[in-house]
């Protein structure tokens, strides 16, 4: 199959798993827009051109946040795509805590073409709480956010040069010492 189909496959699953969610933003936007704006980031800025990992980009949150398996992804869209979401999923057994702090401790170890999906993640994240409060969300809980997601990014470095400088100018705004 082509890889203009491949993509559209994904954006529809991903559409169809994703279509009761809505971010945590005031206007409840569909959630279906972060996947979307996560490969954008990696086609658009990153210059990101390998189609698994964009195909893993707008599948990455549909395990960790709908009833999509592993083996469901793996029967529709190949090992190589299941793989990457597979790394970039967290373990939900885990709570919160321990869940972030897995984060900071994995990413250094994740493959390439992870690394690239979770530093647009994190990209397309801080952008949006820079764009707009998440509703119950307090001051102090953002600036966590950020400090957090540079420890994360800390274990991202040396991936993409261009992101890496775009979060580091996010980072430099919170007076996070990066
Ligand atoms: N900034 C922002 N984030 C929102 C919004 N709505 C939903 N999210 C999601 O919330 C997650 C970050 O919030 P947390 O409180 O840290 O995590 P939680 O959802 O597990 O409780 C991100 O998940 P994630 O993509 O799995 O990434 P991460 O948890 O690995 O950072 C992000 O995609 C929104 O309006 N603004
Ligand atoms: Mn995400």
């Amino acid at each position: 199959m082509n890889h203009v189909s491949e993509l559209i496959r994904c954006t529809d699953f991903a559409a169809i798993k994703h279509k009761d969610q809505r971010r945590k933003d005031i206007e409840a936007t569909p959630y279906i827009n972060h996947p979307i704006g996560v490969a954008k980031i990696l086609t658009e800025e990153a210059g990101i051109t390998d189609i698994p990992v964009i195909q893993a980009a707008l599948l990455h949150d549909t395990v960790e946040d709908t009833d999509t398996s592993f083996e469901e992804l793996n029967q529709h869209f190949g090992p190589e795509v299941c793989g990457i979401v597979k790394e970039v999923t967290d373990d939900k057994t885990l709570s919160k805590m321990e869940r972030k702090q897995q984060q900071i401790n994995h990413a250094p170890h994740a493959s390439y073409k992870a690394k690239l999906v979770k530093l647009a993640d994190k990209l397309y994240n801080l952008r949006d709480l820079r764009r707009c409060t998440p509703c119950g969300w307090t001051a102090e809980r953002v600036q966590e956010y950020f400090v957090w997601s540079s420890k994360v990014v800390a274990g991202l470095r040396g991936t993409n040069r261009k992101m890496e400088d775009t979060l580091d100018d996010l980072f430099k705004e919170r007076d996070i010492i990066i």
